[in-house]
C-alpha cells in the first residue's frame, strides 16, 4: 500500500511511502520469534519486531554482529590494537530505511559523516565526479553528461535513444519482465552507450554489485541506475561511517535490543529449522531445540543454501530447489594498509577506479574514520583501503594482493616512497549474484511456510533497493509479514519513487512501447 509521506526522510519530495497492514499495536498473547542472521536484516527484523512486543532470539554464527558490516580487533606490528572490517561502505542518503533503523540510536545520525564528492577516475587519465551535478532529475542525468569528458558529441549522436528509455521509467516488477533476459553488457551495447563513460559510471556500478557486468542482469543494473541516479533526487553524493562499525552501529544498536528483552546470542550457529504443526517452528542449535512462533531467516546465500539444505522439513521441494541453485558473486579482497606517510594532499577520502587492473576504489579511511584518522595522527602515517571486485576464483591470491599494492602506487604515487607498516588482506565471496535470468526463481520474503520469512540483500523485494537498503528493508518487511498474521500493525517503509520520475519521458516510453509492440 502507498500512502502520502507523513515525515520525509529525505529531501526527494517524490518519496514514496509503503504502509503496513491495519492492527492492533501489540500481539494479544506472548509471541516468540527466532532471527537468524546478525547482519543488517537480521537486526533491523529484530527491531521490528522487539518494537511491537515480541520476544526475539537472535543467533548470530560468527562471535560478532554486522555480518558484511561486522569488526572485529586485531593488533598490528606496531602493537596498536585497531578495528578491521571489509571497511568501506557508501550510506546513500536514499537508503531510507537503514537510516531510520540507524535514527532509532542516533536521531541525528551522527554516526556518518558526508564525503564531498563520488570521483572517478579512469587509467586514461579521464576524470569525473557527482559534486557539482544537479540532484534532482533530469538535471542530474543531464548535468552529467553535459560536464563530463566520457560523453563526447560524436557518441551522444550514435546512442540509440529509444533503447535508452527502459532506463526513463523503471518499475518493480515490470523492469525484469523487460530486461532480466539480457545482461548489463549487452544492454549498454543497445544503447550504443560510450565506452568510456561506461567504464566510468556503469562499470564502478555493476562491479559494485561484485560481478562483471556481463554476467549482470541488465535489469538489475538498470534498478540501481534509477535507484541512485533518474528516480531519486537525493543524488550520488553519500556518507561514511565516523567511527568503526561495531561503536557507530552495531553496539548502540545492539544495547537497545537488549534494552527491549531481546537476547543477542553470537557464536551461536543455526542448524536446523523444523516446521511443526499449527504454525510453530523449532530451532536447533548445537543440540539445543527451541520452539517459536515465527522464524526470519536473515542469511548470506551460502548460510541460507546450507541451513535449507540441513532442514528437509523446510519448504516445499520447489522452493528447496531454488534455494539450492542460488549463486553468489565471484570473491572480492579488500586490502588494509598502514602507511608511514600520507598519500599525497589530493587522495580524496574514497576514489572509484577503472582500468587500474583489478583495483576498484581506493579509500583513505583517516580523512573521515575516527580510529584511522587518530592512528594516522599518532604514527604521522595514513590508512588506505583497496577493493578489488570480481576477482576470477581460481587467481594467485599473494599476487593479487601485491598487484593491488602496485596499482595503488599508480593511483597515488606519493604512496610508492611509503612504507607498509602492517596490512590485512580479507577475501571472502558472500555477496548474492543477480545473473541474467536469475530474477524468477530467487526467494521473496514470504516462504511456503507462513512462519517462515526470510530478509538479506539476496532476497527479491518488490521496491526499487538495493544492497544494504534490500537487506533493511527486507528486515522490515519480513517483520511486517509476521506482525500482520498476529494481527499486529507493521512499521511505515520509505522508497525512491517506484516509477519513472518524468511525465514526459514515461510518455515518450509508452510511445515507444506501442512502437515496439511492447506491453507493461
Ligand atoms: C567489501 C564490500 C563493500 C560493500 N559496499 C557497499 C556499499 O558501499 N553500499 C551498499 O549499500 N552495500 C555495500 N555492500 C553490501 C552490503 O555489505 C550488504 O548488502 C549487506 O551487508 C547485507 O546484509 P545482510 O544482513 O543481508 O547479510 P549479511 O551481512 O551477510 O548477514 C548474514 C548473517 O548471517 C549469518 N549466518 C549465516 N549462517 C548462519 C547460521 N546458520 N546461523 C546463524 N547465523 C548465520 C552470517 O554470519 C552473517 O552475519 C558491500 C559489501 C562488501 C562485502
Amino acid at each position: 500500500m502507498t500512502g502520502p509521506a507523513h515525515h520525509r526522510p529525505g529531501r526527494d519530495r517524490r518519496i514514496e511511502t509503503v504502509l503496513p497492514a491495519a492492527g492492533r499495536p501489540r500481539p494479544a498473547e506472548v509471541r516468540t520469534v527466532a532471527v537468524v542472521g546478525g547482519g543488517i536484516a537480521g537486526l533491523a527484523a529484530a527491531t521490528a519486531l522487539a518494537e511491537r512486543g515480541v520476544r526475539v532470539i537472535l543467533h548470530e554464527a560468527r562471535p560478532v554482529l554486522g555480518g558484511r558490516l561486522a569488526g572485529w580487533p586485531t593488533t598490528l606490528a606496531d602493537g596498536t590494537t585497531v578495528t578491521m572490517s571489509r571497511g568501506f561502505h557508501a550510506f546513500f542518503r536514499q537508503y531510507y530505511n537503514l537510516r531510520g533503523l540507524l535514527r532509532r540510536v542516533d536521531p541525528e545520525l551522527r554516526c556518518l559523516t558526508p564525503l564531498p564528492d563520488y570521483p572517478l577516475r579512469h587509467a586514461d587519465g579521464i576524470r569525473d565526479g557527482f559534486a557539482r551535478v544537479p540532484r534532482t532529475p533530469p538535471w542530474s542525468a543531464l548535468g552529467f553528461v553535459a560536464r563530463s569528458p566520457a560523453f563526447r558529441r560524436g557518441d551522444l549522436l550514435r546512442m540509440n535513444p529509444v533503447a535508452a528509455l527502459d532506463l526513463v521509467d523503471v518499475r518493480v516488477p515490470r523492469i525484469y519482465r523487460r530486461l532480466d533476459a539480457v545482461s548489463a553488457t549487452a544492454f549498454l551495447d543497445a544503447i550504443g552507450f560510450p565506452a568510456a563513460a561506461r567504464h566510468l559510471a556503469f562499470e564502478v556500478f555493476s562491479r559494485s554489485f561484485f560481478c562483471d557486468p556481463g554476467e549482470l542482469s541488465a535489469a538489475e543494473m538498470a534498478l540501481m541506475f534509477h535507484i541512485y541516479f533518474l528516480g531519486s533526487a537525493e543524488g550520488l553524493l553519500f556518507d561514511v561511517v565516523r567511527e568503526p562499525f561495531p561503536v557507530a552501529l552495531w553496539e548502540p544498536l545492539a544495547a537497545r535490543l537488549a534494552g527491549m528483552g531481546a537476547e543477542l546470542r553470537v557464536s551461536s550457529p543455526v542448524d536446523e529449522v523444523v516446521p511443526c504443526g499449527r504454525g510453530a517452528v523449532e530451532v536447533r542449535c548445537r543440540g539445543e531445540r527451541r520452539r517459536y512462533d515465527g522464524v526470519v531467516l536473515a542469511l548470506d546465500t551460502a548460510g541460507l543454501r546450507r541451513l535449507a539444505g540441513g532442514s528437509p522439513g523446510l519448504g516445499t521441494a520447489e522452493w528447496r530447489a531454488r534455494i539450492a541453485a542460488l549463486r553468489t558473486a565471484p570473491p572480492f579482497l579488500v586490502s588494509r594498509l598502514w602507511l608511514d606517510r600520507p598519500p599525497g594532499p589530493d587522495a580524496p577520502g574514497f576514489l572509484g577506479t577503472s582500468g587500474f587492473g583489478r583495483l576498484d576504489n581506493v579509500s583513505v579511511l583517516d580523512r573521515w574514520e575516527g580510529e584511522a584518522a587518530r592512528w594516522a595522527a599518532a604514527h604521522g602515517g595514513s590508512v588506505v583501503e583497496l577493493h578489488a571486485y570480481a576477482v576470477p576464483p581460481d587467481a594467485d591470491r599473494d599476487l593479487e594482493q601485491r598487484r593491488l599494492v602496485a596499482e595503488l602506487h599508480r593511483v597515488h604515487p606519493h604512496t610508492r616512497r611509503a612504507r607498509i607498516v602492517d596490512a590485512r588482506h580479507e577475501w571472502h565471496d558472500d555477496c548474492p549474484l543477480f545473473p541474467v535470468g536469475g530474477y524468477e526463481a530467487r526467494p521473496t520474503v514470504r516462504t511456503p511456510h507462513p512462519a517462515v520469512v526470510l530478509a538479506g540483500d539476496l532476497v527479491r523485494a518488490d521496491l526499487p533497493v538495493a544492497l544494504m537498503e534490500r537487506a533493511a528493508t527486507t528486515g522490515f518487511l519480513a517483520a511486517n509479514t509476521l506482525l500482520e498474521r498476529w494481527g499486529v500493525r507493521g512499521h511505515t517503509l520509505w522508497t525512491v519513487p517506484r516509477r519513472g520520475r518524468t511525465a514526459a519521458l514515461r510518455a515518450l516510453h509508452r510511445l515507444a512501447d506501442h512502437r515496439r509492440g511492447l506491453r507493461g
